[in-house]
């Protein structure tokens, strides 16, 4: 691109005329006019939020407060018709970008927050999110793609950066939300939902069977799924023996399971008879190495459809896995890939 070309379209999109106007007017003399924003206190360590709500009437008694947290001048606003208050910026922005299972209040300070009503995996479509940024002007924030959230979490978060902007930067944001939504059939922040799963458990390791160390493996994994509405319906235990732990699978999946769980075993000791158990038992091995840590001998595939996860030794110990990671995307729905394991790498070094 050359240096004018360049120069005119970033002239284009900041030289948009506006006739607002924005008078500033001093504390003292603002008695009787109406605020034209929320205006912020912060006490640092005690309070930070709105101190006055937008379209509060200034009284006299306002004016020392307004001083304390450094105003001597607010503004009057006489707002264009092509322009857009923050808080109908951000309003406007977040009803565009929502889409199932998220729920979004009044704006906060120029801020709307966008919240997920229900525990499920957010869906953020960050080619949506960089093209609304790169709008410049507005602002976007958002968890990442296939996060766990609660019901009241934050998902995604609006805001104009000046007072005003122009109310075509806010069509443009409905443009491209709404050509993601026709693509994809759901709006770029959405949060699916989890299937609640009974899985059946398997778990090896000769030093558990024999009773020589109590099992900690079982309270885990019953934890991990409970927490996302899932649960474990059965539990056996096999030594490290390969044709047994081939036969205990088989079993799981004659009782008709949603998803089989196999652990330890997974590494590369001589001991180590799970993924060749796995293997033997008919699975089609997704992937046997997962590029995160901790969870990097995490085993993946589909036996007769039925997602079938091999488990190494952090999943017992450790809260965020590679495990953590596929079980919310397989609960709600995903058909695990190849590309989906290899994605992992990128940002997946936690802890180990
Ligand atoms: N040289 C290498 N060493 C290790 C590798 C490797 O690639 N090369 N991988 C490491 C990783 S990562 C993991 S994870 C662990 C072992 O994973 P395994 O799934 O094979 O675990 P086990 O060998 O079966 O057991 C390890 C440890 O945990 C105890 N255990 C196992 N099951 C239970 C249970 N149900 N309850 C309580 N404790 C259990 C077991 O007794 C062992 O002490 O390998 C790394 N090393
Ligand atoms: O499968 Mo191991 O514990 O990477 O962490």
């Amino acid at each position: 691109m050359t240096g004018r070309g360049s120069s005119d379209s970033g002239a284009a999109e900041h030289t948009i005329l506006s006739s607002s106007v924005l008078r500033e007017v001093k504390v003292e003399d603002a008695i009787g006019t109406v605020l034209a924003h929320d205006l912020t206190q912060i006490l640092p360590g005690s309070f930070k939020g709105r101190l006055f709500r937008k379209g509060h009437r200034v009284e006299a008694e306002d004016i020392p407060k307004l001083k304390d947290i450094g105003k001597e001048h607010l503004y009057v606003i006489e707002l264009a018709e092509s322009d857009l208050h923050e808080d109908d910026a951000a309003l406007r922005m977040a009803a565009a970008l929502s889409g199932t299972g998220t729920a979004f209040g009044e704006p906060h300070e120029g801020k709307v927050s966008v919240k997920s009503d229900r525990t499920g995996l957010a869906c953020i479509a960050k080619e949506f999110v960089d093209g609304v940024n790169g709008l410049g002007e507005i602002a976007l924030a958002t968890v990442t793609n296939h996060r766990v959230v609660h019901a009241g979490e934050a998902l995604a978060a609006t805001r104009a950066i000046p007072l005003i902007v122009p109310e075509s930067k806010v069509r443009k944001v409905e443009k491209l939300a709404a050509e993601y939504k026709q693509r994809h059939g759901e709006a770029p922040v959405s949060v699916r939902p989890l299937r609640k799963a009974r899985a059946g458990l398997l778990t090896t390791g000769s030093e558990v069977y024999a009773g020589r160390i109590a099992d900690k493996f079982g309270p885990a994994v019953r934890a991990k799924l409970e927490a996302l509405g899932s649960e474990v319906a059965e539990q056996r235990f096999a030594p490290d023996d390969r044709q047994i732990i081939v036969k205990d699978i088989h079993y799981f999946l004659q009782q008709g399971y949603d998803m089989i769980l196999v652990t330890g075993g997974m590494s590369v000791d001589p001991d180590d008879r799970t993924p060749g158990a796995i293997a033997e038992a008919g699975t089609d091995i997704v992937s046997y190495g997962t590029p995160m840590l901790p969870g990097s001998m995490l085993l993946f595939g589909y036996l007769r459809g039925i997602p079938i996860f091999g488990l190494p030794g952090c999943v017992m110990h450790d809260p965020y896995t590679s495990f953590d990671v596929l079980l919310p995307r397989v609960l709600a729905g995903d058909r695990i890939g190849k590309e989906d394991i290899v994605a992992m790498g990128y940002g997946g070094l936690h802890r180990c």
